[in-house]
């Protein structure tokens, strides 16, 4: 089995607060792994230590087998990890397609400044970025709204478009902050699907989620953070058992 992301031992500490304290994570490939815990446990703090906004006290890192050193986003989304966030981040006056082809430029020789300045290496490369950014918004379900400006799109599409965004990329690992937060009923099973999906097609997510249900049903492997601490790891149906994490979870007020 192929691991795609391994962590080691990560730390980081925001003054008084140590918000992750020596956590370790391995996520093998085409596997949808889920990171929880109550608020505050340290979700996004860990993404944001794994994807290069924060820089990590302590830890090691390996994307694909290879160490790699979260000291940048840009260079993270380079090495092959793209991200969603918890609070949409689109270019909310560019069109859907836009947004998805800003993505592919991580991926392309001329850059976000040869978009921005329209470069001729820029116009040769664009019509190919097009399509593709146009199949990607054909896969996660919003292809008709391509040239719609990304703030007209509903709350759910929304999500979905800055999924895309992030296959743009060709990530070896796609890391979704809380996708379903917002989301009704209805567009959960739409998202459930969709991630499923990029599963079958052969990627490896790592997903934060507050909705138990879809996490349980959708993940292989769980870790349960609580204070910054790793109190749990493993299938969701273990993890459900763990005596910790459900007085975690009591303790929090959630149920
Ligand atoms: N930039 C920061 N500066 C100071 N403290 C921070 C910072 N970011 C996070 N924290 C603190 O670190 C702890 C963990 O926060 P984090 O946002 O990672 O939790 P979370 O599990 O993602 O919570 P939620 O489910 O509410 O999103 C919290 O106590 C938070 O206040």
């Amino acid at each position: 089995m192929t691991t795609v992301l391994k962590v080691q031992g990560a730390s980081k500490r925001f003054g008084g607060l140590q918000a992750l304290s020596d956590v370790n994570m391995q996520i093998n490939a085409g596997q949808v792994y889920g990171l929880i815990g109550p608020n505050g446990a340290g979700k996004t703090t860990f993404f944001n230590v794994i994807t290069g906004l924060y820089t990590p006290d302590g830890g090691t890192f390996e994307l694909g087998g290879a160490p790699y050193s979260p000291t940048a986003v840009h260079e993270v989304a380079k090495q092959g990890i793209a991200r969603t966030f918890q609070n949409i981040r689109l270019f909310a006056e560019m069109t859907a397609i836009e947004n998805v082809m800003v993505g592919r430029h991580v991926r392309t020789g001329s850059g976000l400044l040869g978009a921005v300045f329209r470069t001729p290496g820029f116009k040769a490369e664009e019509a190919a970025i097009r399509d593709r950014a146009q199949q990607l918004l054909d896969y996660v379900g919003i292809g008709r709204y391509a040239e719609y400006k990304a703030r007209t799109l509903s709350y759910g599409d929304q999500r979905r478009l800055e999924i895309a965004r992030a296959l743009a990329t060709d990530p070896k690992l796609i890391a979704l902050d809380e996708p379903a937060a917002g989301m009704n009923a209805t567009e959960k099973v739409v998202l459930r699907e969709l991630i499923d999906r990029i599963r079958k097609d052969g990627r490896t997510i790592l997903l934060i989620e507050h909705d138990v249900k879809l996490v349980m049903g959708l993940c292989d492997r769980v870790t349960v953070l609580d204070y910054g601490k790793q109190i749990a790891e493993g299938t969701p149906a273990e993890v459900q058992k763990n005596e910790k994490v459900i007085e975690a979870y009591l303790g929090a007020g959630q149920h």
